[in-house]
């Protein structure tokens, strides 16, 4: 069991810190609807048999209170129905609540610097924690917790009243009834859970081959592989479909286990009432109510099948979400550079996620105040990693990283399917109609959003479908301009745009950044040439830094690729 504690605690921990309150009503209110199904049956067992008996005889029928048992009975019917509604209401509110906030906060923590950037790699995951894992867990309250703690419930009153008939009667039902009643969902969950992690894996690869095969259906027609992939998603239903079956042969194991161990029960209480009944122990309308309350008290302990048979699903969403919980709210800001510098970095070395091989080693670079630094290298040298190490988003294993709050402009444009007020807006929440406008203007794109009929309120399609290349980056471009922060990165920014609108891009760019200061990672000689300085880096380390008006800076800028 301690490893179901371990992966649960934190989400239980969330849990309880979101809705305390209503999920412990909504139990409350489920144990009430069984504690009230209990007794309404035991009650009318009680009543129709000593109704019965009350007739055989003219005196005692005169004399029998039909009233009393009577309105009970309708009481505890009013009682059950409006439990069962209010519990319905409580535990789904409870439970929905409960999870929107984990979602939130799950993609809060997604939106941290370094986890989106280790999800940029692998989206299809984020999708998968967001939906299907957090669904998941919806099972622990409702399919689970709940219908646990009500069983256990529903065991202990049962067995306490049959008690009171015979205390080794009400003792041996209620070890019986707890041991085999728990047993059984505990064993079938852990024969369950390996098919539970496998058919989710499966349904996340089906997924994920299915997009892929139709976003790049184009791709895999030219390159031969549509059979393949095609042959990959056969593969990933026949997995997930043969999860399915072991799946559901424990279910159907599991409630004929339960049949049998419910009929047994049955007959084994039937038995000792009978017995009990013939030694005067109790009364026959008594033996009615004991049976029939043992028969009622088995129930809540067949709604623990579903839950026995997620527990697998629902303990891989926990071991996957849990991590994240706990980091999400844990990210220091960087420290401040002295006054005067933009940023300093001694002895900086860094690794990337899941990399035993530092991307970058023994950096030592400052840069001062208005000052621009251009960062040159080959492919995979670790340009686009200094930007993530300024930029907060890859951390520094060891030395010293002090910087400016600093804005990123990435290497891609992500745009997204929204207006195009929509994305420009994602830089700063607060800029007014006129900031959006004067961004646009000074990234050149002014004319171009004019011209569409629905101007800023123009929708954008996936990924920012609609717009040109060159119309994409300077939409980037106006989000930078909109972002008042000291300190500009910029990767290969007119990188893929024709030579004049990227020396204008490069203009705009120049000209709006009059004050601040810019790292530019490049490969290209229009973009290097606004720097500075220029720093080389090879395979992770610095290995020449030159100022403007020196013979290396014009050889650093020779290296480079001409517009
Ligand atoms: N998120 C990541 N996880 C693991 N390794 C990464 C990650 N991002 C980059 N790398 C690796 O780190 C090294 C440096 O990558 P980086 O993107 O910093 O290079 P770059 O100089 O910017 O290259 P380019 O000019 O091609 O953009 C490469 O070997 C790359 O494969």
């Amino acid at each position: 069991m301690s490893f179901f504690a371990a992966d649960i605690r934190p989400i239980l921990r969330h849990f309880l810190a979101e809705r305390r309150r209503a999920l412990l009503l909504g139990a409350m209110l489920s144990a009430a609807t069984v504690t009230a199904g209990i007794a309404l049956l035991g009650l009318s067992g009680w009543f129709i048999t000593a109704t019965s008996l009350a007739g055989l005889s003219a005196a005692a029928a005169m004399t029998f209170d039909v009233f009393a048992p009577a309105a009970g009975i309708r009481l505890l019917a009013i009682v059950r129905t409006a439990a069962r509604y209010g519990e319905r209401l409580a535990t789904h509110d409870a439970t929905l609540g409960v999870i929107a906030a984990l979602r939130e906060r799950l993609f809060r923590g997604f939106a941290e610097p370094r986890a989106a950037r280790a999800l940029l790699h692998r989206p299809a995951r984020l999708l998968f924690r967001l939906t299907a894992d957090i669904d998941a867990l919806d099972s622990l309250y409702l399919r689970i917790l709940v219908p646990a703690a009500v069983a256990i419930g529903a065991a202990l009153a049962a067995s306490v009243l049959l008690g009171l008939m015979h205390p080794l009667f009400g003792l041996c039902f209620g070890l019986f009834l707890a041991g085999a009643g728990l047993g059984l969902p505990l064993i079938a969950g852990r024969a369950a859970r390996r098919h539970a992690g496998r058919r989710a894996h499966g349904i996340e690869a089906l997924r994920s081959r299915t997009i892929d095969l139709i976003a790049g259906q184009t791709d895999l027609l030219m390159a031969g592989r549509l059979e393949a992939q095609r042959g990959a998603i056969a593969a990933a239903d026949s997995y997930a479909v043969r999860a399915d079956d072991r799946l559901n042969r424990i279910e159907t194991g599991l409630t004929f286990s339960f049949g049998i161990v419910s009929t047994l029960l049955l007959t084994g209480s039937l038995l000792a009432v009978a017995a009990l009944a013939e030694t005067k122990t109790i009364t026959a309308p008594v033996a009615a109510l004991g049976l029939l309350v043992a028969f009622t008290a088995v129930e809540p302990f067949a709604a623990l099948r579903r839950g026995a048979l997620e527990l697998g699903r629902t303990m891989l969403a926990a071991k996957r979400i849990a991590p994240r919980l706990a980091v999400a709210d844990v990210t220091e800001p960087l420290a401040t550079p002295l006054p005067g510098y933009a940023f300093s970095l001694a002895g900086v070395a860094a690794f990337h996620e899941n990399s035993a091989v530092p991307v970058l080693q023994g950096i030592d670079l400052v840069l001062k105040q208005g000052d621009r630094l251009a960062v040159i290298g080959g492919s995979g040298a670790g340009k686009s990693s200094l930007l993530a190490l300024l930029s907060h988003e890859l951390p520094a294993r060891t030395g010293y990283v002090a910087a400016m709050t600093a804005t990123l402009l990435t290497q891609r444009t992500e745009l997204f399917e929204d207006s195009l007020r929509g994305n420009l807006v994602l830089a700063n929440p607060d800029a007014t109609e006129a900031d959006l406008r004067e961004a646009l203007a000074a990234a050149g794109l002014l004319a171009d959003v004019e011209a569409m009929p629905r101007g800023l309120d123009t929708p954008l399609g996936e990924g920012g479908l609609g717009l040109s290349g060159g119309q994409s980056r300077r939409l980037a471009l106006a989000r930078l301009f909109l972002r008042d922060t000291p300190l500009w990165l910029l990767d290969e920014p007119t990188e893929g745009l024709d030579g004049a609108t990227a020396r204008d891009v490069l203009f705009r760019l120049s000209t709006m950044a009059r004050g601040r200061s810019l790292v530019i990672a490049t490969h290209i000689r229009r973009e290097a040439a606004i720097a500075d300085r220029i720093a080389i880096i090879e395979g992770g380390r610095i290995s020449e830094v030159s100022c403007r008006g020196e013979a290396a800076f014009e050889r650093a800028l020779g290296r480079l690729r001409p517009d």
